[in-house]
């Protein structure tokens, strides 16, 4: 076995390549192209109504490009058609050039004898950036090599002869994709935000925290004045508490006073008086003897005092008389 060299490339290629470019002759392979038949995964939510094209059909600038987001899969079918004779055998690969991307060849490497058709790469983007991909760019390599002896049996399955992407082959690759890159990217925003988050909380926090100190210093100040005026001047307090309170709404009634302090009351003022009416200059009893002076109690008007002489004006009585005659 052996791999067809440029000039054996140049002498066999234009009947086996449709529309073979000796531009595209490499030292030992040939470069084939990126048709028209593409398809990228997404990590967003895709359409899921019937209508919607799964497969995205490249055209002429500026609808000739596909983007590959890093992380995502992609579909690229070749623009030519590629025949390989049952004495060969062809391997194919991705030009270093977007290999150094981060572009992966995921599908198989190798042609078999008799194979007919366009060929379909899928790739995955491992780089950090998007891949972007232009029609007609030649981005694949094709090598040949011969079989030691024509192979009896030669390929004869469902892609022969494929020239466009199978809706087969997309089953379940219409969903979200959830690439490192993309995961990376929802914790970063998630970090920032609640980054913001807890900046946001910790102003409000101080703020809370400042309002709160001012209003316990301002109810602190108040209640000290409030204090000073009930030490200083009851009175007002008093009298300024009541008109607020209603003002307020609030009724204000004096409390009853107590009836044992009132009968209290009532007695103290009866010694009082009684004290009073025994401290009063008390009048002569001119009968007894020896000028001697005997205070009288006081007696209710009109009521006469059993001690008190019948006359005032030394007339004696039947009975004072008969006292003195014994
Ligand atoms: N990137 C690739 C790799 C291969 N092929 C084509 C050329 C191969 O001859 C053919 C079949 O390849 P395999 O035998 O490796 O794959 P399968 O056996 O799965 O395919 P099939 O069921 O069609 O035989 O597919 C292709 O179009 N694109």
């Amino acid at each position: 076995m052996a791999f067809w060299s440029g000039e054996e490339l140049a002498q066999h290629l234009p009947g086996l390549i449709d529309g073979f470019n000796v531009k595209n002759l490499d030292c030992a392979s040939y470069r084939l192209s990126v048709g028209d038949q593409v398809f990228a995964t997404s990590d967003k939510f895709s359409s899921s109504a019937p209508s919607a094209a799964l497969v995205s059909v490249l055209k002429d600038p500026p609808d000739n490009l596909l983007r590959i987001r890093p992380g995502q899969f992609a579909f690229l079918m070749t623009l030519e058609s590629v025949r390989v004779p049952n004495y060969a055998l062809a391997l194919i690969s991705i030009r270093a050039g977007y290999k150094f991307k981060g572009l992966i060849n995921v599908s198989g490497f190798h042609v078999d004898p008799g194979w007919d058709g366009k060929l379909l790469f899928s790739v995955y983007n491992a780089g950090p950036a998007d891949v972007i991909v232009e029609r007609g760019e030649p981005m694949f390599l094709i090598v040949y090599a011969d079989l030691d002896r024509d192979s009896a049996k030669t390929y004869n399955g469902a892609s022969q002869r494929q020239v466009d992407i199978k809706a087969s082959l997309l089953a379940n690759m219409t969903e979200q994709v959830f690439s490192p890159l993309m995961l990376q990217r929802h914790l970063a925003d998630l970090e920032k935000r609640t980054n913001d988050f807890a900046i946001k909380l910790d102003g409000t926090m101080s703020l809370i925290r400042a309002t709160l100190g001012a209003l316990i210093t301002v109810v602190g100040l108040i209640l000290t004045v409030l204090g000073l005026f009930a030490t200083l001047a009851p009175g007002w307090f008093g009298a300024t508490l009541a008109k607020t309170l209603e003002a307020a709404g609030y009724e204000i009634r004096q409390k009853a006073p107590d009836s044992s302090t009132e009968d209290s009351a009532k007695k103290q003022r009866t010694v009082e008086e009684l004290k009073n009416a025994g401290s009063a200059p008390a009048p002569m009893d001119t009968s007894t003897k020896g000028g001697e002076q005997r205070k009288l109690a006081s007696k209710p008007a009109g009521e006469k005092n059993s001690a008190e002489p019948t006359s005032a004006k030394g007339k004696s009585h039947p009975e004072d008389s008969a006292h003195k005659n014994q």
